[in-house]
């Protein structure tokens, strides 16, 4: 089977680079390249030195010009470091210069996120996903593979022209592994969609029970696995690495007014996160946008916090959710030693309905944050007067059920009544609406 190079399982030490075009991002680009430290570490690889290279114009060869590039293949060379890490995107041709330049792998920022979903997925759905973006990644850059079978095969390379007798060893692979990719790529997109059916289908199930659901979402490491693990009696994997958690995990707790609420622990999110992987795992992500609400958490112990909360909002808006009614979450305050900071903190975030600090670790705040899922709910019920045909019991029995009934009248063969109902439930009563109030 096709498959996508592995060269960093086998690199070890690496040089991580940022191109900057403006020096007004230098704040914004030491902090990226600090994240792709973690990034790599993450992939088991080393981080030896980072560098910052400010070019005024854009260059089409390496992104900067040759002096600087040259000087980045010399310090890679000095520390010799096996592998260059750039946090910029690159095109394929892009990557293949500077290969050829400095002679060792050089990876991209969405190489190394890919990488990392790909050791990270354990489902089928988060498999495919995974494998999915990998092949649509890997195919405009097949010929960076092969180049050196040309290149060994003395003479041959100039079948680059492309066709005719002169075509090199190198250029028939990619066309092999071309071809293996997209039937690859097919396949997973047939299998996809038969994963995604059976997601739907379980989501219509829990849909019929009109159980209300909230999203964990937010940035990686923010917590939401901890926040989840606290709050139900899910065992989902947390720790201190960045995209701990790929796969979905639904629990059912219980507000304190007895109201049941599904949790969904989801995907995180990191700054220029690949469009590729959001594409991908939309399926996923999805839940989001289905949510009745979304609980996002943050890390309110990291300085950058500010900058997570706007990608956060940022891909949720990308993936239809923005609008959601929103809960934010302040999480970590166990490890805020200024609590003015925090009081700062918490007037930032102009799209959420409330806010709330609290320790996921330590169990502070919990109650409270319970308390508030319940306003997000009832934030949401609405007053309705519905005319149901009496031969209907199931539905004016599911109104006596989960919402609040206020009157209840007999017309011929019809029951109107009026009721509180939260949003969970009014979809399904949507057309049993009495037109004459
Ligand atoms: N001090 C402190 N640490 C916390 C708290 N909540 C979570 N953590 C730690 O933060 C790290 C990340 O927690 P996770 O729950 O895995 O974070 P996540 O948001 O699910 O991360 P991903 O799945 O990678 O996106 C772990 O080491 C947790 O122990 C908290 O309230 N206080
Ligand atoms: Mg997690």
């Amino acid at each position: 089977m096709f498959e996508v190079r592995d060269k960093p399982e086998m690199v070890e030490r690496a040089l991580l680079v940022r191109i900057c075009h403006d020096r007004r991002e230098a704040d914004e680009a030491e902090s990226l390249l600090a994240e792709l430290g973690e990034l790599v570490n993450t992939l088991g690889i080393g981080v030896i030195d980072s560098a910052l290279v400010f070019t005024r114009s854009l260059h089409k060869r390496y992104l900067c010009g040759t002096g600087k590039a040259q000087e980045i293949a010399d310090l890679a060379k000095a520390h010799e470091c096996d592998c260059i890490v750039f946090d910029n995107a690159f095109l394929p041709s892009q990557q293949r210069n500077w290969e050829e330049l400095t002679g060792v792998c050089v990876i991209d920022r969405e190489e190394v996120i890919l990488d990392i979903f790909s050791k990270r997925a354990h489902t089928r759905e988060a498999r495919l996903q995974v494998d999915l973006a990998r092949m649509q990644y890997s195919l405009p850059r097949l010929s960076r593979m092969w180049g050196h079978l040309d290149r060994e095969g003395g003479g041959a390379g100039g079948g680059k022209g492309g066709g005719g007798a002169a075509r090199g060893m190198g250029e028939q692979q990619i066309e092999v592994d071309r071809r293996l990719a997209r039937t690859r790529i097919d396949q997973c997109k047939r299998e996809l969609a038969e994963v995604r059916k059976q997601r739907n289908t379980r989501r219509k199930e829990r849909e019929k029970q009109g159980t209300p659901c909230a999203a964990i979402a937010g940035y990686t490491n923010a917590g939401k696995s901890t926040l989840l693990n606290r709050l139900s009696d899910a065992d989902v994997m947390a720790e201190d690495m960045l995209f701990a958690t790929l796969d979905t995990t639904t629990r059912s707790i219980e507000l304190p007014d007895g109201q049941a609420l599904l949790l969904t622990d989801t995907v995180g999110f990191v700054r220029n996160l690949p469009h590729r992987l959001v594409e991908a795992f939309k399926a996923t992500l999805e839940e989001a946008v289905l949510a009745d609400f979304i609980i996002h958490v943050l890390d309110a112990s990291s300085p950058e916090v500010l900058k997570f909360y706007q990608t956060t909002i940022e891909v949720l808006e990308e993936l239809g959710a923005g609008d959601k009614p929103m809960l934010v979450v302040l999480n970590k305050i166990d490890a805020l030693d200024d609590p003015v900071q925090l009081a700062g903190l918490e007037v930032s975030f102009p799209e959420a309905d409330h806010t709330i600090a609290v320790s996921a670790k330590t169990g502070q705040g919990m109650e409270e944050l319970l308390k508030l899922c319940s306003k997000m709910m009832a934030d949401r019920v609405q007053t309705q007067r519905y005319r149901i045909p009496q031969s209907r019991g199931d539905l004016s029995g599911m109104l006596y059920r989960e919402a609040k009934v206020i009157s209840t009248e007999y017309e011929g063969n019809d029951m109107v009544l009026t009721a509180v109902v939260p949003a969970s439930i009014a979809g399904k009563l949507s057309e049993y609406i009495d037109a004459e109030e």
